[in-house]
């Protein structure tokens, strides 16, 4: 597990960073936020590239950094002693070596006995096998960051610290490494912060999510409970009120899939056969306000294949002439429906009354599900 609680003057922004990370099973933790908000230089005082004026940095039972307010730092591990492992925007590889001497680079740092992974098995699984005896120059940008992330994970880190390793690559690299990136953390075991400016990336990847805003850590919890927060949209970016609701996938048919949440199962129209979807997959719904309806009954004789029991907790105005009515759902889940002023006062609609919510399948097809492995 990874604690920080460090603060550091950097020139009009005060940086006062605390967080714990990775205390559960290996996983990836997103950091986000706007644009010189912090989270850049959070990674470079982890990793030892910049020097906290005040804190203490722990990772397992190593501290890497200790510094009490006016005494002299009594631990500073140099970025080498730190264990981490560093992907950049750039992949930053060695160009006059090949990409097996790339990615064996750390590994030959190590000692013998601190080796937790052999080459073998990362080429393999970052599909660089066959791209061995090739020079950087010769690769594709995401080629070239799949060596990166394979250099570091041979380093045998304890935490990967990635700071945007898809920003510079155009969509389509982008789609070929997610993936490989998702597979991290239960393929080898390794915790991973992330940083990235892209919200597709944290739904896709991400299981924590740590929000940065002006030097501080606003809030940091499951990636669902703080999209969901409405009082966090202005950080987390949300513009088209949604519902994000962790699921897994059921069953598979040529036209809809059926998954299941805490709140019950969903049927989500597809446009074209899922081929790369099975029975068990975990993915994240994402439900706009904009396309859910309410009732009071239960509809009878509807083509809307989703008819979810819930509760109205609360009505909050909307943009335009619209409210905003959340909902709790079975399970703990919430939910939230856009509809206009004039329909909460013909359905005499107020907080505690038992609705039904309304989520067309169709209505999910585009964007509504994302893979996700946990
Ligand atoms: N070495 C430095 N000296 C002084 N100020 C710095 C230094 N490095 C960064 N800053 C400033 O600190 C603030 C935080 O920068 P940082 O790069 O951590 O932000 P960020 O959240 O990663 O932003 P972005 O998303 O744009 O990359 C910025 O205002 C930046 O200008």
């Amino acid at each position: 597990m990874l604690t920080v609680d460090v603060a550091r003057q950097q020139g009009d922004l005060a940086l006062s960073l605390a967080l714990s990370v990775g205390g559960g099973a290996p996983g990836i933790t997103a950091v986000f936020g706007p644009s010189g908000a912090g989270k850049s230089s959070l990674l470079s005082l982890i990793s030892g590239l910049q020097t906290p004026d005040r804190g203490l940095i722990r990772l397992g039972e190593k501290t890497l950094f200790s510094r009490q307010p006016g005494q002299a730092a009594t631990v500073n591990l140099p970025p080498k002693q730190r264990r981490l492992g560093m992907v950049f925007q750039d992949a930053r590889l060695f160009p006059h070596l090949s990409v097996r001497s790339n990615l064996l680079f750390g590994w030959r740092l190590c000692r013998p006995a601190e080796r937790r992974l052999t080459l073998e098995p990362v080429a393999e699984m970052l599909g660089l096998t066959a791209l061995l005896d090739r020079r950087p120059a010769s690769l594709s940008g995401g080629e070239r960051q799949r060596v990166a992330v394979g250099r570091a994970l041979l380093s045998s880190p304890h935490l990967m610290l990635m700071d945007e390793p898809l920003a510079a690559l155009d969509a389509a690299r982008k789609a070929d490494i997610l993936p490989f990136l998702a597979r991290l953390p239960q393929d080898f075991g390794i915790p991973v912060l992330y940083v990235t400016h892209a919200m597709d990336e944290v739904l896709r990847l991400a299981d924590e999510l740590v929000l940065i805003s002006r030097g501080q850590v606003a809030a940091q919890g499951p990636v669902e409970t703080l999209l969901n927060r409405r009082d966090l949209w202005p950080l987390t970016g949300v513009q088209d009120p949604a519902t994000v609701l962790s699921a897994a996938v059921e069953e598979v048919g040529a036209d809809s899939v059926r998954v299941r949440t805490a709140a019950g199962p969903l049927w989500i129209g597809v446009e074209a056969p899922q081929t790369a979807m099975v029975p068990g997959q975990s993915v994240r719904v994402r439900i706009f306000a904009r396309d859910v309806a309410l009732a009071l009954e239960r509809p009878q004789a509807i083509s809307t294949r989703n008819i979810v029991p819930a509760t109205l907790t609360g009505l909050e105005t909307g943009s335009g002439g619209t409210v905003d009515a959340t909902l709790s759902v079975a399970g703990d889940g919430c939910l939230t429906a856009r509809i206009t002023r004039a329909a909460v006062q013909d359905l005499g609609l107020t907080p505690g009354l038992p609705v039904f919510a309304l989520i067309k399948a169709a209505s999910l097809t585009r964007g509504g599900v994302i893979s996700h492995s946990p």
